[in-house]
């Protein structure tokens, strides 16, 4: 596995951009989490004028062998035909992604079924859905390996193409059962705290989720190299995903987290370069159980909270306004000085 290469980003700035918001006419901190909003994406760019440019939405897609067991209301079959409904434009995150103009790309991570080529589709499936990991490893160390390669060089593929600010969204029938257990082994949380209601268990649903998963936490007891948890639990989708952060990391991108399963993903790539976590903005708080906990623990702190649940990358997508107001006030705001307002005595 190669190194990924993450550097702190840069405080050198940081004093001066602090003074310029502070000098905006505002009221001191006035404009609360834009004001640290602007301040991060003008270290992460190292400059007083960040500019956001050409933005694309990656959703990565997989398949989950735990499907088998029954962990999710809605069937196997569902991830490949969200991924045509992707294709076709009339996805929740197809229309959030045109009204924020961003780019999507559908990457075929390890869906089963033998998808057509499409513009949109990047064709990077290293298997057709994972193993059932409560009987053995999703992945073998290979697949893992290669999922995460392929992950880091289509990110920098799109930095190389102009963009600065990569969104990351999933598909995966069964992928939260993967984020729970990753968060497990990975935060040490209790299980019980991992395991959510995913596509809308009922009770009776999420007592056999929490049974199937706890059987498979027991099998796979006493893992905690990130690489081997995710090779364990994790999901082709998810590995791409992480190595697809730690590739636009490494470009110097910003990096819009969505829900659960996305922050799962960046809970394994922050364990392989701590300092990823330093360009990413967390979009939303998903009302998946485990979220909170695990935005906790990342100690990031979520723009949103409007009870989403429904994943794609919808969430990051519809934050990034925010990120977008944030710039705009800091370049185009008019200073106490240049405005000729009196500020406080
Ligand atoms: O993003 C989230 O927080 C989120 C929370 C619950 C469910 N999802 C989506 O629902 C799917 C996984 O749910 P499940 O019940 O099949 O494990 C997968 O396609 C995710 O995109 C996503
Ligand atoms: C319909 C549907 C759409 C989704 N989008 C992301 N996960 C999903 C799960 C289901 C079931």
């Amino acid at each position: 596995m190669p190194t990924f290469r993450i550097e702190p980003i840069s405080q050198a700035l940081a004093p001066a951009l602090q003074h310029r918001i502070d000098s905006k006419t505002k009221p001191l901190g006035s404009l609360g989490r834009l004001e640290r909003l602007a301040k991060q994406i003008g270290c992460i760019q190292n400059t007083l004028s960040p500019a956001l440019r050409a933005p694309v939405m990656l959703v990565f897609a997989g398949d989950h062998g735990i499907t088998r067991e029954g962990v999710s209301p809605f069937p196997q079959a569902v991830t490949a035909q969200m991924v045509l409904n992707f294709l076709a434009g009339g996805a929740a995150i197809n229309v959030f992604a045109r009204q924020n103009g961003f780019g999507l790309k559908v990457v075929d991570a390890g869906v089963n079924a033998d998808l057509p080529a499409h513009p949109d589709l990047v064709p990077a499936g290293i298997d057709k859905g994972t193993r059932n990991f409560l009987h053995e490893p999703a992945m073998s160390p290979e697949q893992c390996q290669a999922a995460v390669q392929r992950g880091a060089a289509l990110a920098q593929e799109i930095a190389a193409s102009g963009s600065n600010v990569i969104g990351f969204g999933e598909m995966g029938i069964g992928n939260t059962s993967s984020a729970a257990l990753l968060m497990h082994f990975l935060s040490g949380a209790p299980l019980a705290e991992c395991i959510g209601r995913g596509t809308g268990l009922d009770d009776a649903g999420l007592q056999h989720k929490r049974s199937v998963l706890t059987q498979a936490a027991a099998h796979h007891a006493g893992i905690s190299d990130p690489l081997e948890v995710l090779a364990a639990v994790g999901g082709f989708e998810i590995a791409m995903m992480a190595g697809a952060m730690l590739g636009a990391a490494e470009k110097g991108m910003i990096l819009l987290i969505d829900g659960f399963i996305v922050s799962a993903a960046l809970l394994v790539a922050s364990r392989l370069a701590p300092s990823i976590l330093e360009y990413c903005v967390f979009s939303h708080r998903s009302r998946e159980t485990g979220h909170a906990r695990l935005l906790d623990y990342l100690q990031a702190e979520p723009l949103l909270d409007l009870e989403l649940r429904l994943g794609e990358g919808t969430g990051a997508v519809l934050a990034y306004p925010l990120l977008a107001a944030s710039v705009a006030f800091l370049n185009e705001m008019a200073s106490f000085e240049s405005a000729g307002v009196s500020n406080r005595q």
